[in-house]
């Protein structure tokens, strides 16, 4: 049945933000609603203007005969400035010191709440990119991962720690992790990744950076490129001319970890450094 203005506006307004990164045309909407382009061309105009009020995102309308209108899902960073300060309150409990400076978040990796958000913070971040896949490694990456592919309507690619026959031929590079500098083994099945492949890195924590090196050096095996590296929390123990590449998007950083007195100090992220230089 034919729904009023008001009934269109919520409706497709829950339309649009279930379909981030997807390409509607304006023929579709107007089949969809029954109604006239130029109505839906008003209607998507106010979409337009109280998503970017209140920083649910951007609505960019592409002219022309393929065109049409995409949502882009970003956060105000004010808004995920309130998240991620209550989150590091959370991440200083004493009780989350592991040894070897390592902090416990698998509880927050569990929250649907926290990970839709984080997703929307990761999609804000890397929202001008162009991306093709999102990739982690096993295990604490893979919420992380799927929130944020979920937020860009992207496909996720899974890097195993071992080689399993049951993903046919494959190919696996060695990497340190840790401080304790323990040699590990990454593999992806040779089905998983095209060349040529974009790939957004996403992982839970990052030290010393070898596991971000480690997907680095296997998607120069497959040929594809790094089109930008997200992590959750990463620790300060190494600067950056240590580290092995500069280019990461952190949305907090473990700044100081004292053992004995299980002392942290967790501050925001670069996120929000780079966000000092584009508020939008
Ligand atoms: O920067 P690095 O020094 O390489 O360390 C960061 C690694 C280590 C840890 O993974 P693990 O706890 O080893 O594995 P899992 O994610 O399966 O728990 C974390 O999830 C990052 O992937």
């Amino acid at each position: 049945k034919k729904l009023k203005r008001s009934a269109r506006l919520v409706e497709m307004t829950q339309y649009l933000l279930n379909r981030p990164h997807t390409l509607i045309s304006l023929t579709a909407f107007a089949d969809r609603y029954q109604s006239a382009k130029s109505s839906i061309s008003e209607d998507l105009a106010i979409i337009k203007e109280v998503f970017e009020e209140e920083g649910l995102g951007e609505l960019h309308t592409l002219a022309g005969a393929a065109g049409g209108v995409k949502y882009t899902p970003k956060m105000h960073v004010e808004e995920a400035r309130k998240i991620m300060e209550r989150v590091c309150g959370q991440l200083e409990q004493p009780e989350r010191v592991l040894p070897g400076g390592y902090l416990y978040m698998t509880d927050m990796l569990g929250q649907p709440g926290l990970l839709a958000d984080i997703g929307r913070m990761f999609a804000t971040a890397f929202a001008s990119k162009e991306i093709d896949v999102i990739m982690t490694v096993e295990t604490k990456g893979i919420p992380l991962a799927y929130a944020t592919a979920a937020s860009m309507n992207l496909p996720v690619v899974i890097v195993r720690r071992d080689n399993k026959v049951t993903e046919g031929s494959a190919v696996s590079i060695n990497y340190v992790s840790g401080s304790n500098k323990r040699i590990q083994t990454m593999s992806l099945a040779r089905r998983a990744l095209r060349e040529q492949s974009r790939v957004l890195i996403i992982d839970d924590f990052m030290k010393a950076g070898g596991t971000i090196q480690g997907m680095m050096d296997l998607l120069h095996e497959f040929n594809a490129h790094v089109a930008g590296v997200g992590v959750f929390v990463e620790s300060g123990e190494l600067e950056n001319e240590e580290r092995l590449f500069e280019d990461y998007v952190s949305l907090a950083k473990l700044t100081a970890v004292d053992l004995k007195t299980k002392q942290t100090t967790i501050v925001l992220g670069n996120f929000f450094d780079q966000h000092k230089a584009d508020p939008s």
